[in-house]
């Protein structure tokens, strides 16, 4: 009989490196991963974490009225950093602690936004299909090199972006509530959010999802984007209003966006998937062979700390 019961929701916990699993269960934990290759629905939090003591958990909902009903959790740790998803106000009320895994997936989410970016400024995702369907059409792109690129949110990942805006000698626009010292030595200038939007040519979105960052892209802020300006969006999707992305690619406001986060995962069919200029990934920013181990063995080292009755290296905590 092991002495705790760990469950993880995370799709990519344990399935790519085993390393945290094993560090788990030599601290003598039986471990559940998950079994349906997608997001827990709340019943089947309820069903595989009621007698758990800790869950690990990844983009799935995590509301108070489930975390209420796992009566011996002791931890929710985040394989990933946004901790949206997860009711935190509510785990602290009833001593429950909640982590996340700061730093273990920047540099790959930064990898991606500039990927889609490629994408999108130079047509490569249909000049893929032509060429493979024997359909000699070369789109003319636009360029990278010296434009305005406009990084809301200059945390971890936003910094990461502008390290590689760097590389393309771009003009580099930051807005974020505090300046981050690795990114004013980059050469980020701080500007607001109205001036970035209609100064940039690239938006790149890096906030996580709060009450004050919900929506912040309303469709106020869409009337003063550049015209012609490409977005990418590896943060939340409801940092946007949808209608107002909608219209900004219909009238071409926006020449492209790209999308790797949804409202809901998986996401059902939006018109926005019907638009050319538009590409999507199933949120895979965040996760490499590479950075599936950090952020697993940082959720292990939380979820390790906290079974051993000491304080956790990640604690996130609301107001
Ligand atoms: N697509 C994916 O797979 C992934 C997506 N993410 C998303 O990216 C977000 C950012 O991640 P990190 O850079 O690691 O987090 P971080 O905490 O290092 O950076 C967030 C930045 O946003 C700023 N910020 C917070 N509230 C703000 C507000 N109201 N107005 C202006 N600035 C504000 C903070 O000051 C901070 O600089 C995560 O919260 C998550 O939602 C993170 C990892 C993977
Ligand atoms: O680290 C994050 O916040 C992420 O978005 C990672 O993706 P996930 O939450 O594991 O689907």
């Amino acid at each position: 009989m092991k002495k705790w019961k760990v469950v993880s929701t995370a799709v990519t916990f344990g399935k790519i490196n085993k390393e945290p699993v094993k560090r788990l269960e030599e601290f003598g934990c039986e471990v559940v991963l998950n079994p349906f290759g997608r997001p827990f629905t709340n019943e089947e939090i309820i069903r595989y974490a009621s007698d758990a003591d800790a869950l690990i958990v990844g983009n799935d909902k995590v509301p108070g009225d489930v975390i209420k009903k796992c009566k011996k959790l002791k931890i929710i740790a985040k394989h990933g950093v946004g901790v949206d998803s997860i009711d935190v106000k509510t785990a602290n009320q009833l001593g429950i602690v909640v982590t996340n895994a700061p730093g273990t997936n920047s540099e790959e989410v930064a990898d991606l936004a500039f990927g889609l970016l490629h994408m999108l400024a130079r047509g490569l995702y249909q000049a893929n299909t032509d060429t493979k369907n024997g359909k000699w059409i070369k789109p003319v792109g636009i360029s990278l090199s010296k434009k305005t690129i406009g990084i809301i949110g200059v945390g971890t990942i936003g910094t990461a972006v502008a390290k590689r805006a760097t590389g393309y000698d771009m003009n580099i626009l930051g807005y974020d509530i505090k300046k981050n010292p690795l990114a004013l030595e980059l050469g980020v200038k701080y500007v607001g959010l109205d001036e970035l939007l209609s100064e940039a040519d690239f938006i790149s979105l890096h906030l996580p999802l709060t009450n004050d960052t919900l929506n912040i892209l309303n469709a106020d802020k869409f009337k003063l984007i550049k015209k012609g300006a490409i977005m990418i969006n590896t943060a939340r999707s409801q940092l946007i209003d949808n209608e107002a992305l909608y219209n900004s690619l219909i009238d071409g406001t926006l020449k492209g966006y790209a999308t790797d986060v949804y409202d809901f995962e998986p996401p059902m069919h939006l018109p926005l998937f019907d638009l050319p200029n538009v590409i999507l990934t199933p949120h895979i920013g965040g996760t490499t062979v590479e950075s599936n181990k950090r952020m697993g063995n940082t959720a292990v080292d939380n979820v390790i700390a906290v079974l051993k009755g000491e304080t956790p290296p990640n604690i996130v905590l609301v107001d």
